[in-house]
C-alpha cells in the first residue's frame, strides 16, 4: 500500500513524535507518574534484544553464504574497520578541539574533594577498564548457545561469519540450511515488524521516565556543556558526516529524514540498539547488500560510536576545566590515544559512553575521577545526543563502505532516498518502476 493511501495517523513517525511528546508532559507535569511508566520503556527495548541476536545471525549468514566472491567478506571487513578507526578517532578529536575552543567548564572552580562520590563508585572500581587482549578474547564465546543466550553482539557476529563461511563451503545459495535461514530471516524482520508496533509505547514509556526521574531542568543544568555537546554533535553530523556524505553521492540530510522514526524511538529509548534490526532492514532497503549491512551494523554499534567519541573527550575535558586541573598538550593527546582504544569497549545501550569514562579515567589518572560526579545527573540527556549521533554515524558508516566495496545499489539509494516515507521505501520496486527503473 502506497503511504498516499494511508490515513496520516497510521504513520509510525507521527505516532512516535506524539508519544514522545505525551511522555515529556507526563513526565513534566506529573513526574511520580512518569518515572512509573519505565516498564513500557524496558519492555519494549527487551522485546527488541530479545530478536537481535538471531537477526544478526540470519542476516550474517544469508549475506555471506549467498555471496559469489568470498574474498569480498575479508575486504568488507578490513574497509569497515578501517572507517571506523578513522571517523571515530575525528570525533574523539572534534570534541577535544571543541572543548578547548568553548571551554564550557572553565570558571567553575570545583574543588573535587567536596564532591559527592557516592553515585559514582559503582563506575570507578579498580580493575574495569579491559586490556586489548581481555577484549580481543571476549569476542569468543564459551559457547554458541552462552553468546546467543547473552544477545553478545559481537560474540554472535564471530559465530555468524565463521557459519557463513562454512555453508558456503558446502554449497551456500540452494542447500536447505541456507534456504531454512533465509526464510527465518524473513520471519524475524515479520517479527521487527509486529514489535515496531508497540515502538510509540516504548518510546512514551521511556520518555515520560526520563523526564519525570531527572526533570526538564536538568537539561538545562551545565547549560554550557550541554549546549557545547549538543552543538558538536550537530557539527559533526552535517559537516564531518555531511562531507562524508556528499564525497559518496548522498545527502546526510535526506538519510536522517529517511530514518527519523528510528532517530525517534532512539531520543525516547536513549540507546541506539533499540533500532538495530530496524537500522539492517533500512539500509537494505537502500540498496546495500545484505552481507555489508549484515558486518558493518553489528561491529558499528562497538566500533563506530560516533556521538559516544565526541563526549568522551568532551567530558574529560570539562571535568578538568570545572576543577581547574591543568591539562598540558601532551596529555590531552596520551587521554586520546587511550580513547581511541577504550571507547571501543562502549556499546549502544544508554549510560554506556558514562561507563567507559568512568573506567578511562580511573585507569589513567590525570582528570579527577571524582568529577565524574558533577556530570552523572545529566547522563541521561547526554546519553539522548550520544545515541542519536552513534545512529547516524551507523548508517553513514554502512552506506561509505557499501560504495567502497562495490555493494551498493546507488540508483536504488536515490530512488529510496528522494522518497521520504517508510512505507514508500518498504515497497523500493515500486518507486523504481516509478522512476523507469527495473527492480532489483
Ligand atoms: O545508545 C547509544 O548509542 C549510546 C548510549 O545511549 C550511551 O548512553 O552511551
Amino acid at each position: 500500500m502506497s503511504s498516499a493511501k494511508r490515513p496520516f495517523y497510521r504513520s509510525l513517525y507521527l505516532q512516535v513524535l506524539t508519544a514522545v511528546v505525551i511522555g515529556v508532559f507526563l513526565g513534566h507535569f506529573y513526574p511520580h507518574l512518569g518515572t512509573e511508566m519505565k516498564p513500557l520503556g524496558d519492555g519494549f527495548i527487551k522485546l527488541i534484544k530479545m530478536i537481535i541476536a538471531p537477526i544478526i545471525f540470519c542476516t550474517v549468514v544469508v549475506g555471506i553464504a549467498g555471496m559469489e566472491d568470498m574474498k569480498k567478506v575479508g575486504k568488507t571487513g578490513g574497509l569497515a574497520l578501517l572507517y571506523f578507526e578513522l571517523v571515530s578517532t575525528l570525533a574523539l578529536l572534534v570534541g577535544l578541539t571543541i572543548v578547548n575552543l568553548f571551554q564550557p567548564g572553565a570558571g567553575m572552580n570545583v574543588n573535587p574533594a567536596t564532591l559527592d562520590t557516592k553515585g559514582i563508585a559503582a563506575y570507578t572500581g579498580p580493575g574495569k577498564l579491559q586490556g586489548a587482549t581481555e577484549f580481543l578474547l571476549d569476542i569468543i564465546p564459551s559457547s554458541v548457545v552462552d553468546a546467543f543466550a547473552k544477545g553478545d553482539i559481537l560474540q554472535v557476529l564471530l559465530f555468524a561469519v565463521l557459519f557463513g563461511f562454512a555453508l558456503h563451503k558446502f554449497g551456500g545459495r540452494g542447500t536447505l540450511v541456507f534456504d531454512m535461514i533465509e526464510k527465518t530471516s524473513k520471519v524475524l524482520f515479520d517479527i521487527v515488524g509486529i514489535i515496531m508496533k508497540v515502538a510509540p509505547i516504548g518510546a512514551f514509556g521511556a520518555m515520560a521516565f526520563t523526564i519525570g526521574k531527572y526533570g526538564i531542568a536538568s537539561l538545562f543544568s551545565l547549560g554550557k556543556l550541554m549546549g557545547t555537546f549538543y552543538l558538536t554533535c550537530l557539527i559533526f553530523i552535517f559537516v564531518v558526516l555531511g562531507i562524508i556524505g556528499r564525497l559518496h553521492g548522498f545527502s546526510v540530510w535526506k538519510l536522517i529524514k529517511y530514518i527519523k522514526e528510528e532517530l525517534l524511538i532512539v531520543l525516547g529509548t536513549s540507546s541506539s540498539e533499540s533500532v538495530l534490526p530496524r537500522m539492517m532492514e533500512k539500509m537494505e532497503n537502500l540498496g546495500v547488500r545484505k552481507s555489508v549491512v549484515g558486518l558493518v551494523i553489528p561491529t558499528g554499534y562497538s566500533f563506530n560510536l560516533d556521538g559516544t567519541s565526541i563526549y568522551l573527550t568532551m567530558a574529560a575535558m570539562f571535568i578538568a576545566q570545572a576543577t581547574d586541573t591543568p591539562m598540558t598538550l601532551l596529555q590531552q593527546v596520551t587521554l586520546l590515544a587511550v580513547l581511541v582504544l577504550t571507547s571501543k569497549g562502549a556499546a549502544g545501550v544508554t549510560g554506556s559512553g558514562f561507563i567507559v569514562l568512568a573506567a578511562t579515567l580511573s585507569a589513567v589518572g590525570g582528570v579527577p575521577v571524582a568529577g565524574l560526579a558533577l556530570i552523572l545527573g545529566i547522563d541521561r540527556f547526554m546519553s539522548e545526543a550520544r545515541a542519536l549521533t552513534n545512529l547516524v554515524g551507523n548508517g553513514v558508516a554502512t552506506l561509505v563502505v557499501a560504495q567502497w566495496t562495490g555493494e551498493l545499489d546507488t540508483t536504488r539509494m536515490r530512488a529510496v532516498l528522494d522518497h521520504e516515507t517508510w512505507e514508500e521505501a518498504q515497497e523500493p520496486e515500486a518507486i523504481l518502476e516509478r522512476e523507469g527503473e527495473p527492480g532489483r
